[in-house]
């Protein structure tokens, strides 16, 4: 495959582009913060100063950031993905935003010539490390099909969902359930320790059980300490209920149960928690 470009490197983007040096792709990288940058030039990649500067030294672009502001800034900004974008060249975005701003990308790229592909993932930092992320790509077909071979090194599954929109709503569905279920872990770990229980044990039972799950497992021994590493931001999961709750308001899809989640992820945001991992929800449950 041709240079890719990377624009964002965050936790998923150092991991992603990392990765894809490691298989023999050469990556130019672009973060906004541009020091960061510079571990990934000692893992080979070379560095472009501006997201314009990316994409017309790349014939594809990948993009893994923050939130809609921040990916929609990283396009139409000066000095933006925007004012480099041209016929024969590919846009992938694989942040997780709502579907309304990924069709505004769409639409702009699309009117300079480019082909654009949303591309959201669901995995966290260890399986973008490993390789093992799901991607759930919609938008131009022919360019999927072109950056195939890039999403078999990110992930262990890509599924293309058709229309612009279908990527992002699919996400926002994956998250929602994921942050409410971390609530309801959180409140039976609080419930388990409060009535004399072993939280331990709970991890034991849970485990062996119907609702046993890689999340549960991974989280739950670290949150009994009270310990939250980043590895999924709490302001990104808070960021992902709110986009699913619009995404309710738009289909008139009531979600109590999301709602609740959603305050609770807020409560903790307020609580200075929010570069914390989404575990730290446990925070406002457990004091
Ligand atoms: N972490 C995870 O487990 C997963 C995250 N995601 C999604 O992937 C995306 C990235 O997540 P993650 O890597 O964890 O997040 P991080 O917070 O670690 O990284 C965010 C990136 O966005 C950049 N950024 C933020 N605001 C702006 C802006 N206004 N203009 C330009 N760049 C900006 C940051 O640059 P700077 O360094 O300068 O701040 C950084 O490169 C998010 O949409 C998240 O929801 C999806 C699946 C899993
Ligand atoms: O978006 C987060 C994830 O773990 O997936």
């Amino acid at each position: 495959m041709e240079e890719i470009g990377f624009l964002g490197i965050g936790i998923m983007g150092k991991a992603m582009a990392v990765n894809l040096l490691r298989h023999g792709f050469k990556v130019t990288v672009w973060n906004r913060t541009l020091s960061r940058c510079d571990e990934l030039v000692q893992h080979g990649a070379s560095v472009g100063e501006t997201p314009a500067a990316v994409i017309k030294k790349c014939k594809y672009t990948i993009a893994m950031l923050s939130d809609p502001a921040a990916a929609l800034s990283v396009v139409f900004d000066k000095h933006g993905a925007l004012e480099q974008i041209c016929g024969g060249k590919g846009y992938i975005d694989m942040s997780t935003v709502d579907a309304d701003t990924s069709s505004q990308i769409s639409q702009a790229i699309t009117s300079k010539g480019g082909s654009f592909l949303e591309a959201p993932v669901s995995g966290s930092k260890k399986p973008a490390e490993d390789g093992q992320l799901v991607i759930l790509a919609a938008g131009d077909k022919d360019l999927y099909d072109q950056v195939v071979p890039a999403f078999d090194v990110l992930g262990k599954k890509s599924f293309f969902l058709g229309q612009i929109g279908n990527g992002a709503k699919m996400k926002l569905v994956v998250n929602m359930i994921m942050g409410s279920m971390m609530n309801a872990f959180s409140e039976g770990i609080v419930l388990a320790d409060k009535s004399g229980l072993d939280p331990h044990t709970l991890l034991d039972v849970l485990d062996l059980g119907a609702i046993a799950n890689p999340m549960f497992k991974m989280k739950g021994p670290a949150m009994i300490k009270n310990s939250y590493p980043p590895a999924f931001p709490l302001k990104h999961q808070q960021k992902d209920m709110r986009l699913a709750l619009a995404l309710g308001d738009e289909n008139a899809v009531p979600m109590p149960v999301a709602a609740a989640a959603n305050e609770t992820f807020k409560k903790a945001r307020s609580l200075g928690l929010g570069d914390h991992d989404f575990s730290a929800v446990f925070e406002t449950l457990s004091k």
